[in-house]
């Protein structure tokens, strides 16, 4: 069996080897002539896969995309050729929600402000969503959530309009897949218009897909407006940020706010389970063979700890000064944007690091954060 593989895919080799020939590609550049005669295809969210990349292949069984987003795949066309599918739902949420928890820690050191007197808009409340969530309300932030086809569906958490949020948020965060079809497609979901009904001051975090914001409706926007800060995670036209706007965003990163060692991997395995399903060949690997242990064995915490405190250390597992540095010099080099993914040091989630409570105080809250703790 031959498996084509993203070359950007942590432990392909150690879970698909068995399964027959694993051949790394350049994902962003394959073409139909490489997968002529794949039986397996893993990509990740840089590969188009459709009518034209198989337009030469007659052998492929499975599509894994070792990603959240689908929105790179052509699903009919895979029907329609009865080529199995999957994704990994979920795979990389907490990493998500643990990166945009962290560039609000960052923001607010660098404005001075406490997080804790603002509300938080979260636009898409599902894996991703919902781990930002968990983070905010762990931290004692007041959230809001707004997802009109959960609230639909009878999702028992409140819910309120895309409209209350805009008004009443002093940060939004956007956590949608992107669509470009029906009432609620997420396509420029921020357009001129809701950009700005943002508040005074107000920060808009995007972490799903640059699409989700009209970039060029952004940076005549923000030209106006100072006072609202960016967090970009993601770019219309990746891998070609537009020139205009990296400067007048905050924090600046290239499409890495999933990449947590445990998201990656998560990924990998996800495609694993499901492909030996297909196969009917039972799964024989897991997650925790595959980690490394963390280079930080634990840290103790003697009294309460302040933002600032919990904000040095979040930065010790992961430091998103690091990315934002690097991505002004790299992102406009040729290659640049896809060499920072490329070369990415793995990040580790914050359970990772275990908190040893050796005075009187209360962490409990640094555990509903995310870190791991003794006795918890
Ligand atoms: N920057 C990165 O590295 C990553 C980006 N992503 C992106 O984030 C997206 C979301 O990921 P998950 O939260 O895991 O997906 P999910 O499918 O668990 O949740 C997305 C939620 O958005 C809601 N939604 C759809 N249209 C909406 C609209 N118009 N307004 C409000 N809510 C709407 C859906 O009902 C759903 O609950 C992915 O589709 C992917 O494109 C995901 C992982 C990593
Ligand atoms: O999971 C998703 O959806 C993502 O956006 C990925 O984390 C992005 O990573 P690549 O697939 O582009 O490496």
């Amino acid at each position: 069996m031959k498996i084509i593989a993203d070359e950007n895919m942590p432990y392909v080799q150690e879970l698909f080897a068995a399964l027959g020939e694993v051949v790394l590609v350049d994902g962003r550049h394959l073409s139909p002539e490489q997968v002529a005669d794949a039986d397996v295809l893993l990509v990740r969210s840089v590969t188009a896969v459709n009518k034209e990349l198989l337009s030469e292949n007659r052998a492929l069984q499975f599509v894994g995309t070792a990603t959240i987003g689908t929105d790179h795949i052509d699903l009919d066309y895979l029907t329609e050729r009865n080529i199995s599918f999957s994704s990994a739902p979920g795979c990389n949420a907490t990493a998500v929600g643990e990166y945009a928890f962290t560039a609000m820690l960052e923001l607010a050191r660098r404005t001075n402000s406490q997080l804790k007197n603002k509300t938080v808009g979260i636009i898409g409340a599902g894996n991703t969503g919902s781990a930002l969530a968990k983070c905010l309300r762990g931290f004692g932030i007041k959230v809001l959530l707004n997802d009109p086809l959960l609230q639909a569906q009878g999702d028992s958490r409140d819910f309120v309009s895309l409209d209350q949020v805009i008004s009443e948020a002093d940060i939004i965060s956007l956590h949608v897949p992107l669509t470009k079809l029906g009432v609620h497609k997420t396509w420029y979901l921020f357009d001129e218009a809701r950009l700005n009904g943002l508040k005074p001051g107000a920060w808009l975090l995007n972490c799903c897909r640059g699409e989700v914001i009209n970039n060029r409706a952004l940076i005549e926007f923000k030209q106006q407006r100072e006072d609202v800060r960016l967090v970009l995670d993601v770019w219309e036209g990746e891998p070609s940020p537009m020139d205009e706007l990296v400067p007048l965003v905050d924090i600046a990163t290239p499409h890495i706010a999933g990449y947590s060692l445990e998201g990656k991997a998560r990924g990998t395995l996800m495609l694993y389970e499901q492909l030996c399903r297909t196969l009917s060949v039972p799964v024989d690997k897991s997650l925790a063979e595959l980690l490394p242990s963390y280079h930080l064995q634990s840290v103790s915490l003697a009294s309460e700890i302040n933002q600032m405190q919990l904000t040095s250390l979040v930065r010790s597992v992961y430091d998103i000064r690091d990315d934002d540095e690097l991505f002004r010099i790299s992102y406009s080099v040729p290659g640049g944007f896809d060499q920072m993914r490329k070369n990415h040091r793995h990040r580790r989630e914050f359970s990772a690091l275990t908190l040893v409570n050796r005075g009187q105080c209360d962490v409990n809250w640094l555990f509903n954060i995310g870190f791991s703790g003794v006795g918890q």
